[in-house]
């Protein structure tokens, strides 16, 4: 039989790489016939290192160059960490699949303290993400947190150079980079409620091409993908398109669907939190009903005053 090939555009960093590599080991293993070839990117995202996030434009950044390789037909597909692919996909593409969820939690990180508890006042705690930075500020008002780019990595150098006390990073990516002997210690949903999709490698391709979604299709983890969707609808809602201050996280018991949301203030003197409880086939519903109750509560001014800020 002859050989068939997919092409995956991927970023260049250890995480991305992983990703594309699990994703090409999975459908290699499924598929018989099937050559898979990673072709690696530079995003701009990974160029501008020196700006905060929030105010280079977010996420998109790390994407844009993948999708555009889809839809010139230089790639097949982009294997994404789910937390960074925007929330609109440009016509003609879509998210087909998701696979099975890693470890959704934050972890904390440092080489001198086991837990958020023991930093002491004032301490220094890297991270870039406003999510983690109002969570933070919420419990700890005494903690300096500074801004931490770079790929997992670059970021784990920094903490070494002592230029922090601590670090939070995801613990999916520590996982796969193995690197999770670098956890002090896990933080709980309770305390860190994670990002939208933390933790998902989801897969993009284009809408009408049925010979990759058919080759995709058997990695598409239904649990997650329900999860996510929930996640991503709240997310849409309210048009957290960007670096946000936004966590939202759903868990699955039997048929039911648990989703809960934060919207904050990145210093963490106004948090709003809401959750909601229903039938996992109406995920998206769910997320779009905690987005309202979220609204309602006044998630928008707080959002507004971020994009003001930063000048997104
Ligand atoms: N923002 C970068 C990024 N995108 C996905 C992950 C981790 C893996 C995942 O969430 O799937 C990370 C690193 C981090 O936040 O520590």
């Amino acid at each position: 039989m002859a050989t068939e090939t997919l092409r995956i555009a991927t970023r260049k960093s250890p995480l991305a790489m992983w990703q594309a590599e699990y994703v090409k080991a999975r459908l290699e293993a499924i598929h018989q016939n099937l050559t898979v070839e990673l072709i690696p990117m530079v995003t701009k995202g990974d160029i501008i290192l020196d700006t905060p996030l929030a105010k280079v434009g977010g996420k998109g950044l790390f994407v844009k160059e993948l999708e555009v390789a889809i839809l010139e037909n230089r790639a097949d597909i982009a294997v994404h960490s789910m937390k960074d692919v925007p929330v609109e996909f440009p016509e003609g593409l879509g998210l087909e699949v998701i696979c099975e969820r890693e470890d959704p939690r934050d972890a904390f990180v440092s080489n001198t303290y086991r837990q958020i508890e023991e930093l002491p006042p004032g301490a220094i705690v890297g991270t870039c993400s406003l999510r983690r930075q109002c969570q933070l500020s919420e419990v700890r008002p005494d903690l300096k947190i500074m801004d931490l780019r770079g790929n997992v990595n670059t970021r784990l150098n920094k903490l070494d150079n002592k230029d922090y006390d601590a670090i939070i990073l995801a613990a999916a990516g520590l996982k796969r980079l193995d690197m999770e002997y670098r956890i002090a210690s896990y933080i709980e949903p309770e305390q860190s409620l994670p990002a939208v999709g933390q933790g998902a490698v989801g897969i993009e391709c284009r809408i009408d091409d049925e010979r990759v979604k058919a080759l995709l299709a058997p990695l598409n983890h239904a649990l997650t993908s329900d999860r996510v969707l929930a996640e991503r609808a709240m997310n849409l809602a309210l048009e957290g398109g960007c670096q946000v201050p936004i966590g939202s996280y759903a868990i699955i018991d039997g048929d039911e669907l648990w989703l809960r949301g934060l919207v904050g203030k990145p210093d963490g003197t106004e948090v709003i939190r809401a959750e909601i409880r229903g039938d996992r086939n109406n995920a998206r519903q769910l997320g779009l009903e905690l987005a309202e109750k979220l609204l309602a509560q006044g998630a928008k001014e707080i959002l507004a005053a971020v994009y003001d800020s930063s000048d997104a």
